[in-house]
């Protein structure tokens, strides 16, 4: 598999990715600025996490406008897979690759913690190797991370098997207490229709080996490799 990790302005996610994939892949991705209007052949691009543009105006909004991005949502219809981590899902959701908003935190406070998310689907490219209902640690680390789409919109992705993870309890259960931020239906990552592209707010690549507590993430990496090799 080959990868390549875009890098805006205020990313800071960039490296931490870059060595989870190092570490499931066994070869290094390809690190491409966003200025950049062409796109090594790759088989995943990830957008990564951080603070693109400072934030400004909303989040992931002005980063949806980098050059790169015209290649990336080329591609992306294509079917090349793309992963968006945190401020790379609002950057998706921002381009259109994928649907609805993410809007400031319900407590309009920055959360940083680990949460317990439920896998809603394992039968992606993404999640091969977790099982529909297994519950994962990821931490997160966001202002914006309220999802919200129109109900019809919702409903439609219920049924395709959008949704690709919600925040749970540890038993599990999808409950309002287990909603860090307010997103509708405890909605922590989604699917685009065609399965190619998956945003996220949590932050796999922070929880990818045991020397940084946990290793969860890990599997999405090695999903992926499987997939794509
Ligand atoms: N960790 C991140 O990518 C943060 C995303 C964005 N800056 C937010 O606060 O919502």
């Amino acid at each position: 598999m080959k990868a390549a990790v875009i890098v805006f302005p205020g990313s800071n996610c960039d490296r931490d990715v870059a060595v989870a994939l190092e570490a499931s892949m066994r070869a290094k991705p390809l690190m491409v600025w966003h200025r950049d209007t062409e796109l090594p052949k790759v088989d995943l691009v990830v957008v990564p996490g951080g603070f693109s543009y400072g934030d400004y105006l909303r989040c992931g909004a002005m980063a949806a406008h980098s050059p790169i991005m015209r290649e990336v949502k080329a591609r992306a219809d294509a079917g090349m897979r793309v992963l968006g981590i945190c401020n790379g899902f609002q950057i998706l959701t921002e381009s259109g690759l994928l649907p609805g908003v993410l809007m400031r935190n319900k407590d309009l406070k920055f959360i940083c913690k680990d949460v317990h998310l439920r896998v809603e689907n394992d039968r992606t490219d993404f999640c091969r190797y977790y099982r529909s209902g297994d519950v994962v640690r990821f931490p997160i680390a966001h202002a914006e991370g309220n999802w919200f789409v129109e109900p019809k919109a919702y409903r439609e992705m219920e049924d395709n098997g959008q949704i690709a993870f919600r925040y749970a309890t540890l038993e599990g259960k999808v409950d309002p207490e287990s909603n860090p931020n307010g997103s509708l239906g405890n909605v922590a990552g989604i699917y685009n229709e065609k399965f190619n592209v998956l945003g996220l707010m949590p932050h796999p690549e922070r929880l990818a080996e045991d020397l940084l507590g946990g290793s969860d993430g890990r599997l999405m990496f090695d999903s992926l490799v499987e997939a794509l090799s």
